[in-house]
């Protein structure tokens, strides 16, 4: 059993009933559990079950799924806890890390990519710690879970190509970013890579010539399953930028669908949009992140794997690689080729979306070199040089569902 305290103005009790390891060893028996249940549990802010732990602290109750861990959740509530974090990473079958976190009234469910590595030994160690340490700095139970879960995520990315021991796990190394002189770990973790999926970069002058305005192709793009938009206007004065962004972050928050600015950081912050995507010659990530604060998406643009590594040391979510094939949206544009987008991919510790002349004939292929962080396409004339943007993102869309299904 771990306990861990913080103290503040007033103290908080970290429970990590710690009987079942991530390895599956058996920690604490049977007769210790009574008083967990009478004694324990009650006292504490939160407890951070794993699944095993949750089901041995009901008695045996069968979790297998995500709505298991949600009544799980809610039955550990009723022992005293005032949270719950019942930690999913060992759920079967599931893609995603899902945690499900209950306060008593709302039930949230935390997803994070699955990181396969073997170096876990020690996260749910760290997670306790994380949130308890977030509670002693003033944050919400909520806000301290989620900081906590991004900083194991982040650690688990960074260290897990690491070999140290011969155990069935390895150590994670909570240092390393610090030793790479990166103080963002308190970063809430907003971005869902599975957002990069379908990614819409728009263009004005493709829109015009088919007579649209730019707020109906985003909707068109967003009802054929575009899962992010990038307004990319490369001759708009300031003002007229501003006010279509304005526009566009209105539509696209009514879908729940982030919106992105190309190059312009005043006018992300100025619209209130979900984030930035910027070039190699533009405001450096770095800065951008300074500028936006933690919860703002970032997006670069990288053509070699030391762009990639410098992206992730700015504190970018993801980065745009490219171009995969000649393009005529962008003029110049040097083509990287599959083999260049994968090189990109294995050095990048940030999940990554190709571009560059994609469309509904080779966007398979791209999707099947089956670099695991490389996690969709954007496209601009596939979609908005065509006379149905509806159509043709939805087409794309099958395309890439099928192609994933092949990778898995
Ligand atoms: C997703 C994505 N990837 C790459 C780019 C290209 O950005 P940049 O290099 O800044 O070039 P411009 O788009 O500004 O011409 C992108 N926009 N989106
Ligand atoms: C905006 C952009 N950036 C690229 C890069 O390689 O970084 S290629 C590109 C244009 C992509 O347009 P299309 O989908 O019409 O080929």
């Amino acid at each position: 059993m771990r306990v861990l305290g913080s103290f503040l103005s007033e103290a908080a009790l970290v429970v990590d009933p710690v009987m079942v390891s991530t390895s599956g060893d058996v920690l604490a028996g049977p007769s210790i559990l009574s008083s967990f249940r009478e004694e324990l549990l009650p006292m504490a802010d939160i407890i951070t079950p794993n699944i095993k732990e949750a089901s041995a602290l009901l008695g045996g109750m069968p979790l297998e799924t995500v709505a298991d861990m949600r009544s799980a959740a809610k039955a550990l509530h009723a022992i005293g806890p005032r949270n719950v974090l019942v930690k999913g990473g060992d759920l079967p079958d599931s893609l995603d890390a899902i945690d499900i976190f209950f306060d008593g009234k709302d039930c949230h469910e935390l997803r994070s990519s699955r990181i396969k590595t073997r170096n876990t030994h020690g996260t749910g160690c760290t997670l306790a710690s994380c949130i308890a340490a977030e509670l002693a700095k003033g944050s919400s139970m909520l806000s301290a879970v989620k900081v906590a879960k991004h900083y194991v995520e982040t650690v688990l990315e960074y260290s897990k190509d690491i070999f140290i021991g011969n155990g069935r796990q390895g150590p994670f190394d909570h240092l390393l970013r610090l030793k790479n002189g990166i103080h963002n770990s308190h970063r809430q973790g907003t971005f869902n890579p599975s957002n990069l999926f379908l990614y819409a970069v728009t263009d004005s002058q493709m829109n015009k010539k088919w007579g649209r305005p730019m707020v109906d192709a985003i909707e068109a793009a967003i009802e054929g399953g575009a899962t992010i938009v990038q307004l990319r206007e490369k001759d708009a004065e300031t003002r007229e930028f501003l006010e279509m962004a304005k526009a566009c972050v209105g539509i696209c928050r009514s879908y729940g669908v982030p919106l992105l600015i190309n190059d312009r950081v005043d006018v992300a912050l100025a619209c209130d949009a979900d984030g930035v995507h910027v070039g190699q010659s533009d405001m450096p990530a770095r800065i951008a992140r300074t500028l936006l604060g933690p919860e703002k998406i970032i997006g670069v643009s990288c053509k070699t794997p030391e762009q990639a590594q410098q992206a992730w040391i700015d504190g970018a979510d993801y980065i745009g690689c490219g171009g995969v094939y000649p393009t005529n949206t962008k003029a110049n544009n040097p083509t990287l080729g599959l083999d260049g987008l994968k090189a990109v991919c294995l050095a990048s510790k940030l999940p990554v979306v190709a571009i560059g002349g994609i469309n509904a004939s080779n966007a398979g292929s791209v999707m099947e070199t089956g670099v695991s962080n490389l996690k969709g396409v954007a496209v601009v004339s596939a979609l908005f040089d065509r006379e149905s943007v509806l159509a043709e993102t939805r087409n794309l869309h099958a395309i890439l569902m099928e192609a994933a299904s092949q990778v898995k």
